[in-house]
């Protein structure tokens, strides 16, 4: 087992936020996190990346939990990519990727061909080394995003969180950022609001509904006309395509 949770309970003051989550994340699978908006998915991602520490339960990396890991060694392994995430103005794209390799920098050490060589190839996953000199500040929204994810593969993690990473991607993008997320073959928990996409690109889908898990297991026991009624408050039908893909209809 790559990640586990196992009875995670977090609130903020009186205000409890999520209330008993376990989950189980096959080494080299996708985990697509879905519910609707307030139901808990940023704060889940934030406690299974070690940002936040749980009220209860605990977190798991190959049966060791994280609360006893050292920050860095923690870095070393686990990426996580928030929502609207920022980094300082005043640099270049190339600079912040840069980032993604502190933890594996001993302290005050410059960069080494290593670093660079990681910095080239998480440009290029994401489609942005033409901007590699650009200034941060003059990037739009969806090249921010790339960025910000380039700078997590950098990290080369074995776990990698992304929290809406689509947000604010064209459709090209979007669906060039799920295959690469496909393809690299590691741990990974994708907070989605597409539901197609993740049929498309998850293993298995866990949904929360305020704070609660309400269903997980593979996309087409879990994306039912009953869940998306109760769950996400819409009707839909099912189109089932000739490759066998199975595409949700919204009325
Ligand atoms: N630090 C905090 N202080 C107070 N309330 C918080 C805090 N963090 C999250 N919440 C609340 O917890 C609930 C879940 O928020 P969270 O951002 O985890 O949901 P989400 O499923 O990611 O939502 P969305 O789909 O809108 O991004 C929301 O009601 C939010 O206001």
């Amino acid at each position: 087992m790559s990640i586990a949770a196992t009875n995670l309970s977090w609130g903020v003051g009186r205000k409890a936020i999520l209330h008993d989550v376990s989950l189980r994340v096959q080494p080299g699978t996708i985990l697509g996190l879905l519910g609707p908006n307030g139901s808990g998915k940023s704060s889940l991602l934030r406690l299974l990346a070690g940002l936040r520490r749980p009220d209860r339960g605990q977190v798991t990396l190959d049966g060791q939990d994280i609360a006893g890991m050292r920050r860095r060694d923690l870095a070393r392994r686990v990426a996580l990519v928030q929502q609207h995430a920022q980094t300082e103005m005043n640099v270049t794209v190339q600079e912040v990727v840069m980032l993604g390799r502190t933890p594996h920098r001993a302290p005050l050490a410059g960069c080494s061909t290593a670093d660079m060589i990681a910095v080239e190839r998480a440009l290029e996953q994401v489609d942005m080394t033409a901007f590699r000199h650009e200034s941060w500040q003059g990037l739009s929204g969806g090249e921010r995003q790339r960025v910000q994810i380039a700078r997590a593969l950098a990290q080369q993690p074995r776990e990698l969180f992304l929290d809406e990473p689509t947000n604010h991607l064209d459709i090209q993008h979007q669906l060039d950022l799920l295959r690469l997320v496909s393809r690299l073959g590691l741990t990974s928990i994708v907070a989605l609001h597409d539901l197609n996409h993740a049929a498309m690109f998850c293993d298995r889908l866990l949904v929360l509904d305020q704070g609660r898990v309400v269903a997980d297991g593979p996309p087409a026991e879990v994306l039912t006309q009953d869940l998306l009624a109760d769950v996400f408050r819409v009707t839909c039908d099912f189109h089932h395509a000739r490759d066998g893909r199975r595409h949700i209809l919204f009325q």
